[in-house]
């Protein structure tokens, strides 16, 4: 299979439970719940994404023949001299559009660790190491299980009170602040939130507060 990718680069986990560690991203082209055109977030079905997953022509993007070229233009990006620690967060876009049993061999072959961001709508093939899914209002969870579920919040059709915690496998439970116009009033309800129902803990976008990618 051909793997359109965005843009491949090295930087720190910026969300979530793993924050802070050393990742190399690896951006998919596309997602099926926006087409990523501004003309078009009106009526997506997400319309509060901030990121650019449209094309290929990001850094070291281009279009992957092959699960081994993939692995290797993402093995590029990692230190020389390590192979302990290397770990590589597959998103998007929607990441498991495109992530599937070859790659996730190819990676292992080069000693990564594979987490991915996903947003719950694709069952997640079997091998990968670290599973996030942030759950979107008006879009069908499928990947009930995984490391930590992230909810963007708020969701005014998705409350996290909402959510059927019965048929929900997660270690790990945050609440991620919108960004958008909002961020900062988003931010106190969602601290706010975390306080009066200690199950959920606070995920910051770090990388945007320290200007890294
Ligand atoms: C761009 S998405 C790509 C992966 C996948 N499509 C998903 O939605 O999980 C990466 C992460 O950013 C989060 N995100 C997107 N837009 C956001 C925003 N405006 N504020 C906070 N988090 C956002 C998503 O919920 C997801 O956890
Ligand atoms: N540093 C950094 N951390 C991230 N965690 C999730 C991201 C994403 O866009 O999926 C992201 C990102 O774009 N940058
Ligand atoms: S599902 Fe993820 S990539 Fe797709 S539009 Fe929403 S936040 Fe962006
Ligand atoms: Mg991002």
């Amino acid at each position: 299979m051909t793997y359109s990718i965005k843009e491949i680069f090295y930087t720190l986990q910026g969300e979530g439970i793993q924050a802070g560690m050393p990742a190399v991203f690896c951006r998919v082209a596309g997602c099926n719940l926006w087409s990523g055109r501004e003309s078009d977030r009106s009526t997506a079905i997400c319309q509060f994404c901030d990121t650019d997953f449209v094309g290929t022509d990001g850094t070291f993007g281009g279009k992957f023949r092959t699960a081994e070229a993939l692995a290797d233009a993402i093995e590029a990006q990692w230190p020389k001299h390590d192979d302990t620690s290397r770990l590589v967060v597959v998103t998007g876009g929607e990441p498991l559009l495109q992530l599937d049993g070859a790659l996730i061999d190819a990676l292992h072959d080069r000693k990564f660790r594979i987490a991915v961001e996903t947003n719950g709508t694709v069952a997640a093939p079997p091998g990968i190491d670290w599973i996030c899914v942030s759950p979107k209002q008006g879009a069908p969870l499928v990947q009930t299980t995984g490391n930590e579920l992230k909810l963007v919040f708020p969701q005014e059709q998705l409350r996290p009170e909402s959510l059927d915690r019965s048929i929900l496998r997660f270690d790990h439970y945050l609440l991620q602040p919108m960004d958008g116009p909002l961020l900062n009033d988003n931010t106190q309800a969602a601290i706010r939130y975390c306080q009066d129902n200690p199950q959920w803990r606070l995920s910051v976008q770090t990388h945007k507060i320290i200007g890294i990618r």
